[in-house]
Parts: C-alpha cells; sequence; structure tokens
C-alpha cells in the first residue's frame, strides 16, 4: 500500500538521482518552474522510466566518477527515446560519456563560486544570461571533449566543458548546479529547459492541483464514506478540505487524542477547523490505548511503529461508533483519508529506491492488516505547495501557516519511555516555549520547534541552595523550506535566555535547558 503509485494527471519530469545531495532541490526547483516533478533512482530500468510517460528527464549530479568501476551509468537508448535531458554534474558527465564524449580527473577541482563564460553567446539554457552567469560548482572531474553533435556554450578555468547544448535532439548538459539557490541564473537555465528545450508549460498550480484532486476523489470514493485523521496540522486540514469539496456530508472528521498531545490542542482543532469548514467531527478520546501500548518501550522505530498501529485501530473504533451512532445504522466506513505528504513517503523509505530514515506513522508505521483504502490527496506534494492549495480552498492562515507537529507527537520527543509524568512535565516546557516564541514575533521564521525531554539523563543543578538532579530540555528551532533538509535557527540570546529561565523556574524535574545546534543533514529535526 505504501508503493500505491504517486497520483497526478501531469507527465512527470523525472529527476534520475545519481545520489546527489540535491535531488530533491532538483524537483523542488522544477516545482517552482510549475511543472510537476518526480524523483527516481538511478538503478531503474530505462523502460520503466519512460512508463511513467516522462514529458522530459534530468540527470542529477553524484558523488561517483564516470571513469570508476562500478559507476552508475545512463542507458544510451535514452538519448533516442525522443526525451528532453538535461545533465546535471555527473549527470552531465555521465551523458557525455554515454555520447563519445571525454571526461577525465584533470586535477581542476571546482567548489563553490566560480566564473563562467560564454563559448558562443547567451544561448540555448543560456538563453536570456545578460553576462555570463556566477555559478555554483562541486565537480573534480571534468568533461574535456564534447560528444559529437553538441555546441559548447560555456567554459570555466575547471572547466573547459562547462555547458553543452544539441538543441535538435534536445539534449542539454551543465556541470554546475543551477538548482542551488545561490547559482546565478540557475533556476532560468531550468526553465529554459523546461519551457524551450521541451517545450513545456507553467501549469502546476495550487488551483489545477486542487481541482485534480477532487476529480481523482469524487473518482476513487464515489458514494462511499470516508473518515479523514484530523490533527489540526496543515496537511490533514487541506486534505480534509479537499475531500470535503468532493464527497460533502459522506467525509467525517476523526481527531485522536492519543494523550501525546501538546497544551491546548485538542481544543483547537474544534475551534479552528470546525469553524472554517463546517466538518463533521468526531474526537476519540484514545489516551488509555496509547499509553498502554507504549509503556516501557524505548526504541524511536518501536515506538513509531506502535502509535502507527494503535491510531489504525484507533480510526477502527471511530469508524465503528460513527456508522453505529447513524440513524439508519449506515454502511461500513471503507476510506480512511491521511494528509501524508511527499517528503513522508521519501522518508520512509517508501520513494523508489531511498532509503528509511524514520517510519512516519502514516506510511512506514502502517499495520499489515489495514482495512481502509487510503485516500491521500497530498502524496505527491511538499508542504509549501500544501499550504498554497490550502490557501486556494480559502482556508484560514492559522491553519495553513501553522508550524508542523508529528502525528507520534510528544512521543518521539521523550527520549526514553513515555509516561505521564514525563508528558506532563515535556508539555510544560514545550506551551512555555511556544508562548515565548510567539510573543517575540518569530513564529513565521521559524518552522517548527521541537521541544524534546531527555528523560533517561540526569544532570546535577543547583536550584534554591540546594542540589537537584534533573533532566535537561532541548530547544530545537529550525529553519526549512520543505523539511527535507534544515538549518538551525539562530534564535535572539535574550529570548533563549528568558525560555530557559522560565522553563527552569516553572518546570519542576528540569534543572538544564540546551539548544540543538545542528543542521539537517546530519540531524532529522525531530530526535526520534
Ligand atoms: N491526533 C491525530 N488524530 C487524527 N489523525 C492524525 C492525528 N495526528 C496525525 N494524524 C494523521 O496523520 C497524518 C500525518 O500527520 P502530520 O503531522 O504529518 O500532518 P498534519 O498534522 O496534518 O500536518 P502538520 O505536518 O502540519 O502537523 C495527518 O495528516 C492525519 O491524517
Ligand atoms: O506526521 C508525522 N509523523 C511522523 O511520524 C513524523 N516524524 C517526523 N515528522 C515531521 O516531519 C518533518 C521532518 O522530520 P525529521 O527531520 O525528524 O524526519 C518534521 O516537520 C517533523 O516534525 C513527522 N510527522
Ligand atoms: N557533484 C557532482 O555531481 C560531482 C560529480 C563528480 N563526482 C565530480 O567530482 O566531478
Ligand atoms: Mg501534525
Amino acid at each position: 500500500m505504501t508503493t500505491a503509485p504517486l497520483t497526478t494527471e501531469h507527465k512527470p519530469v523525472l529527476v534520475v538521482d545519481y545520489g546527489a545531495q540535491y535531488a530533491q532541490l532538483i524537483a523542488r526547483r522544477v516545482r517552482e518552474a510549475r511543472v510537476y516533478s518526480e524523483i527516481v533512482p538511478h538503478t531503474m530500468p530505462l523502460d520503466q522510466m519512460l512508463a511513467k510517460e516522462p514529458a522530459a528527464i534530468i540527470l542529477s549530479g553524484g558523488p561517483s566518477s564516470v571513469y570508476a568501476e562500478n559507476a552508475p551509468g545512463v542507458d544510451p537508448k535514452l538519448f533516442d527515446a525522443g526525451v528532453p535531458v538535461l545533465g546535471i554534474c555527473y549527470g552531465f558527465q555521465a551523458m557525455a560519456n554515454a555520447l563519445g564524449g571525454t571526461v577525465a580527473e584533470t586535477g581542476l577541482r571546482e567548489y563553490g563560486r566560480t566564473e563562467t563564460e560564454f563559448s558562443g553567446g547567451p544561448r540555448s539554457v543560456l538563453a536570456g544570461a545578460h553576462t555570463p552567469p556566477t555559478v555554483w560548482m562541486s565537480h573534480g572531474d571534468s568533461v574535456t571533449a564534447a560528444p559529437e553533435g553538441f555546441e559548447v556554450l560555456a567554459s570555466t578555468a575547471g572547466a573547459p566543458v562547462a555547458a553543452i547544448a544539441d538543441d535538435e535532439r534536445k539534449l542539454f548538459g551543465v556541470q554546475w548546479h543551477p538548482e542551488v539557490k545561490h547559482c546565478e541564473f540557475g533556476q532560468n537555465v531550468l526553465e529554459n529547459f523546461l519551457y524551450d528545450g521541451a517545450g513545456l508549460q507553467a501549469e502546476w498550480t495550487a488551483g489545477s492541483i486542487a481541482d485534480e484532486q477532487i476529480e481523482r476523489i469524487r473518482a476513487q470514493v464515489g458514494d462511499g464514506k470516508a473518515i479523514c485523521g484530523l490533527s489540526g496540522g496543515v496537511d490533514s486540514a487541506v486534505a480534509a478540505a479537499l475531500v470535503q469539496r468532493a464527497i460533502g456530508d459522506n467525509l467525517t472528521c476523526v481527531f485522536v487524542n492519543h494523550g501525546l498531545l501538546r497544551e491546548g490542542e485538542a481544543e483547537q482543532v474544534e475551534k479552528d477547523f470546525v469553524a472554517a469548514t463546517g466538518a463533521k467531527l468526531y474526537i476519540a478520546d484514545e489516551r488509555e490505548r496509547f499509553l498502554s501500548a507504549l509503556d516501557g518501550v524505548t526504541d524511536p522505530e518501536t515506538k513509531r511503529k506502535i502509535i502507527g498501529r494503535e491510531f489504525i485501530r484507533a480510526f477502527e473504533a471511530a469508524e465503528k461508533a460513527i456508522v453505529e451512532a447513524e440513524a439508519e445504522a449506515g454502511e461500513p466506513v471503507k476510506f480512511l483519508v491521511q494528509g501524508t505528504l511527499y517528503p513522508d513517503i521519501v522518508e520512509s523509505g517508501g520513494g523508489e529506491g531511498t532509503a528509511n530514515i524514520k517510519s512516519h506513522h502514516n506510511v512506514g508505521g502502517l499495520p499489515e492488516d489495514l482495512q481502509f483504502e487510503l485516500v491521500e490527496p497530498l502524496r505527491t506534494l511538499f508542504k509549501d505547495e500544501v499550504r498554497a492549495v490550502g490557501r486556494e480552498l480559502g482556508l484560514p492562515e492559522e491553519i495553513v501557516g501553522r508550524q508542523p507537529f508529528p502525528g507520534p507527537g510528544l512521543g518521539i520527543r521523550i527520549i526514553g519511555a513515555v509516561n505521564e509524568e514525563r508528558l506532563s512535565i515535556l508539555r510544560k516546557a514545550d506551551a512555555i516555549a511556544r508562548e515565548e516564541l510567539t510573543n517575540a514575533g518569530l513564529d513565521d521564521e521559524v518552522w517548527q520547534m521541537p521541544v524534546v525531554l531527555l528523560a533517561d539523563v540526569r544532570s546535577v543543578g543547583v536550584q534554591g541552595d540546594g542540589r537537584t538532579y534533573g533532566h535537561p530540555i532541548v530547544l530545537r528551532p529550525v529553519s526549512s523550506e520543505d523539511a527535507m533538509t534544515a538549518d538551525w535557527s539562530r534564535l535572539p540570546y535574550d529570548l533563549l535566555a528568558r525560555i530557559s529561565n522560565r522553563i527552569t523556574n516553572q518546570v519542576d524535574g528540569v534543572n538544564r535547558v540546551v539548544l540543538d545546534v545542528t543542521s539537517k543533514p546530519p540531524g532529522t529535526i525531530e530526535w526520534e
């Protein structure tokens, strides 16, 4: 079920991942050009790629060297398939190599900002560049001779063949990384490729996504009944709003209080979402179910799997109650709507060829014996796209602008076993941190700020002239575009001081507050 195809009418631009740090970014930049894109692993056979009817293909960068043993290659038949191709960095080298050009380790490495020179004038994928762009490089190998039929568009001190084009066959390559934000003219190179090279239109807009998904939901659900896991977060609110548009009253939203919520969360769902949409809401008090299932469990993946399973058990119980409560004790509910996003799938290893970083409760954490058919209208989208769809549907800013909060909640922010006492400590610390962040007016600048309790760590403190032996609280404020990569937020020191002060004064059991200054990668946003 987690390998169900991504669902959209748009023919994808496939980003073939050669192990790049930036494959995700390339896909995002293509979508910023309002063209639909998907990432596929380089191990996918060519006929499978072509079966996806790609509108164009972008070969990503990667750590390998084309002349190394077992270097990932590219099937030369790709270049005869009539699909426009853009090679980037390693992808460019692999393409040049496959088509009879030469690639060598020249000893001239280039990392970071690099000046280019035009070798003919600003044309093809460089059309519109007034001056040769200062680009962003990261390579040790270079294409030393372009394959036959290609024109060299640009060169740099370390890369004699830095950009090539065969406009006739619609094959293009750049040694640099146009997807990186500080690469001058980068987005233009991608758009030149997409619009002029591949002849695509900028059609992937929030409005078109919403219309298309509403149609799809109607086709999938018909006049059947659905329940939607509603968390108060952005994704499920947008998913629910789409489904409500599609099937109206046949949708009931189910909010599960699993006991791992933050202060005030349950109340907020009723207040904001129901007020904005008028949707039917069923509140399931399942605190006992989750806390007893989690009793004594410390391993993060085990916690996630348990929470994923109990969510489904809670939805099943809710479904029974909802059906029984109906006047004519109607038919059972067949569909379960979830606000699953593309990054949830990629990170859970459900994307094709990607590693399992952590099992998101709604993807890798689902039990085998799931009785519902899933409806996941946001499976192909990144968070900022979901927000745009939400705005398109007229959801209020309090919902679409909200910071994400993971479904497993405080359960994965207590490092160690989860119990009532620890939850109560964390809830208090979290409420203080959130309140101070809001008062400082920084909610919009910070993507989210997990507050983590190191429940199995204790340190010595001195409070009220006495010795304490308490737990540390970790603040993890991050900035991000899509949660796939993140940087730690440089919060003002006086704000950090206020949070630290209040937490250590007001939360019993905590005598130390620390700041997590790790980007993602290498750290993930949540600690478990
Ligand atoms: N407490 C809950 N009750 C019911 N469903 C939930 C709950 N928490 C999470 N879910 C379901 O799991 C999905 C994934 O959770 P996730 O936290 O990624 O999304 P979200 O809460 O909708 O949005 P956000 O990322 O902004 O928090 C939700 O879209 C929702 O369908
Ligand atoms: O609904 C969710 N279920 C989960 O199991 C889950 N795990 C992480 N997250 C959220 O996903 C984003 C990326 O988090 P990580 O860097 O920790 O993987 C961050 O926004 C996290 O809060 C989850 N959301
Ligand atoms: N970033 C990349 O794609 C690097 C490609 C190749 N490994 C090189 O060093 O040239
Ligand atoms: Mg959430």
